[in-house]
């Protein structure tokens, strides 16, 4: 390996082009992941993550731009590569007669150092259905086990592709304490989400997607609480005028901004203090607009998509 590879980045993604029948699915996308992290790729539904993280992963090759994963090409260097990354695909990724433990247990031989497999199991929870064939395990399980299958070689670097869809939330714990304690030990966690809880319980670092282009990165700290902003959400009993977020945007002033959720809600995000709510109130007052709820909260990273597209991440 050249000493420059040793040093890079886990993964760099630079100007990525990927399209489908001429429909740019990644637009033109750059991020950066560094080693010993967990982050998050997160984005709505057809987003582009996917074809990102397959990309990586070297199932596709970029029609535009280029990636490195540990310094190397994803597609020319696989097999330096392959021992050293872990993938969990969305779906599949094991014979539909093999037993999940049976299973392990083969991946598990193709690599030098392998993880215990019978600590993995009951890591995981799948010692109950260790002898089940793979098409007859939940959902959950499947995913378990993909889990199980993508970390069981040791890797350095890990790609997980919405690890906890479909888990119940024990389930998801566990996932979410094996993604933390394979960070302690040292390993990059590169992960797809549409789960806003999940991104922020867990990533260092976040980058938004949509429509295959980079919108926001940060850590969640950063994106959520830029500038101390919070949210105020305003519930009415009757939908508002049309006229409501722009009139009510002129009433607070700068530094505050008013997003309209649906025909009865309005999201206000900027400093939410005495001041900001006495001038809702008055709003409110003024226009004959009943609230039926007035709550304060800390800014999520779904105000921040909400404010940089105008739509709803979920
Ligand atoms: N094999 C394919 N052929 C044609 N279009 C595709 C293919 N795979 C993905 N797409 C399209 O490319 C876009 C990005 O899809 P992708 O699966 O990468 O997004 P995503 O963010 O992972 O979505 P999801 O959260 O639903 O998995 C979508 O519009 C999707 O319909």
């Amino acid at each position: 390996m050249s000493s420059v590879a040793a040093f890079a980045p886990a993964v760099v993604i630079d100007d990525l082009v990927m399209t489908y029948d001429g429909v740019r699915a990644v637009d033109g996308l750059s991020l950066t992941v560094e080693r010993g992290s967990i982050t998050a790729v997160l984005g709505p539904n057809g987003a582009g993550k996917t074809t990102t993280l397959e990309t990586c992963e070297g199932y596709r090759t970029p029609q535009g731009g280029q990636v490195r994963v540990l310094g190397l090409d994803p597609r020319r260097d696989r097999q330096a590569l392959l021992p050293r990354i872990g993938v969990m695909l969305q779906s599949g990724g094991a014979w539909s007669g093999v037993r999940a433990e049976e299973m392990l247990r083969h991946v598990a031989s193709l690599h030098a150092h392998p993880l215990p497999v019978p600590l993995l199991v009951e890591r995981l929870g799948l010692a109950d259905c260790g002898r089940t064939p793979y098409r007859r395990l939940s959902g959950g399980q499947q995913q378990r086990l993909a889990l199980a299958l993508a970390v069981v070689g040791r890797p350095e670097l890990v790609f997980v592709d919405e690890p906890t869809a479909g888990m119940d939330p024990a389930a998801r714990r566990t996932t979410w304490e094996l993604l933390e304690e394979l960070r302690a030990d040292g390993v990059t966690v590169v992960l797809t989400t549409h789960y806003l809880e999940e991104a922020e319980r867990l990533a260092d670092h976040v980058h938004i997607i949509d429509r295959g282009r980079l919108i926001a990165s940060g850590s969640p700290f950063e994106l959520t609480r830029a500038g101390g902003a919070t949210s105020i959400r305003l519930v009415v009993t009757e939908p508002f005028p049309a006229s409501a977020p722009e009139s009510l945007r002129a009433a607070l002033g700068d530094g505050s901004e008013v997003t309209t959720l649906n025909p009865q809600s309005l999201l206000i995000t900027g400093p939410a203090d005495s001041t900001t709510l006495a001038t809702v109130s008055a709003w409110c007052e003024q226009h004959g607009v009943l609230p039926e709820s007035l709550s304060l909260g800390r800014h999520t990273l779904e105000d921040v998509f909400l404010q940089l597209t105008g739509r709803e991440l979920q």
